[in-house]
């Protein structure tokens, strides 16, 4: 998978050099590219804001450079791509995903998605966002999803994306040593995950639950169920599946 991110704070990805991401890179699993914005501008300030048509706090990012940056990427990604049979355009066009408190909600179900794609392009914007024209811009040619961390307000989006890779990074097969341990995690079938314990057996008077080591592989599974159940219904109980 190529990934590229386009922001005015590249150094923000630097730790993407390390941890899974970073051997990923070194692998040649994931190719991450990050590009400065401002290098996509003309004048001597290196101009990517201006204040916002009728009125309004703050400043909206302009257009222009992310033309310039996004078409950039779309050149070097897809030189000379020219619809075949198998695909047509649309098929082979990188994702474009930016971070939007207006956007639909990320979740484990749009990582898998996400997973799946050959090229992703992320477009961090900051102060009151992008020039609406940049998203339909491009959803006319493309694909464009504008998504959501969560029900709260950031100041850009480089702290989105850098959840959303990581979320993405870790199902690309390859990535996580054992994929075994992507199976039976929070979210991975909808429900949280159960408690976990690992040695000593006794830690300040708290016992690990006796089932655990019983040695009895079903009831280990019956109440690891339950457990998710209970801690769904308790914690996230919008989680839980519709009563049939
Ligand atoms: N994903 C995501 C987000 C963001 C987010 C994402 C991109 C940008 C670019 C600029 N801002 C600042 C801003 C703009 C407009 N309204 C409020 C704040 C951003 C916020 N906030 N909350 C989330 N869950």
């Amino acid at each position: 998978m190529r990934i590229d991110i386009i922001t005015i704070f590249p150094e923000f990805f630097s730790v993407l050099d390390v941890s899974l991401v970073g051997k990923a890179r070194q692998s040649g699993l994931i190719d991450l590219r990050v590009h400065n914005l401002r290098d996509h501008t003309h004048d001597r300030h290196h101009t990517v804001d201006d204040t916002p048509y009728g009125g309004g706090a703050g400043m909206v990012m302009k257009p222009e450079p992310w033309g310039d940056a996004i078409d950039a990427i779309l050149t070097d990604v897809h030189p000379l791509t020219e619809p075949t049979e198998q695909t047509d355009a649309t098929d082979a066009a990188p994702l474009l995903i930016f971070p939007s408190p207006a956007g639909e909600l990320f979740t484990q179900a749009m990582a898998r998605e996400l997973a799946e794609e050959p090229n992703l392009i992320f477009g961090c914007g900051r102060y009151e966002g992008i020039d609406q024209r940049v998203f339909d811009h491009y959803a006319e040619a493309g694909r464009v999803r504008l998504v959501s961390l969560g029900d709260y307000v950031l100041n850009g989006g480089e702290v989105a994306v850098m959840a959303m890779i990581e979320a993405v990074g870790r199902l690309i097969p390859g990535v996580v040593g054992n994929p075994e341990s992507l199976v039976e995690e929070s979210h991975e079938d909808g429900l949280l995950e159960y408690p976990s314990y690992t040695k000593p057996a006794a830690w300040r008077g708290l016992e690990v639950p006796p089932v655990l080591r019983s040695g009895n592989h079903g009831a280990v599974a019956a109440w690891r169920r339950e457990q998710q159940l209970e801690r769904t219904a308790r914690v996230r109980p919008d989680l839980l599946p519709p009563a049939n």
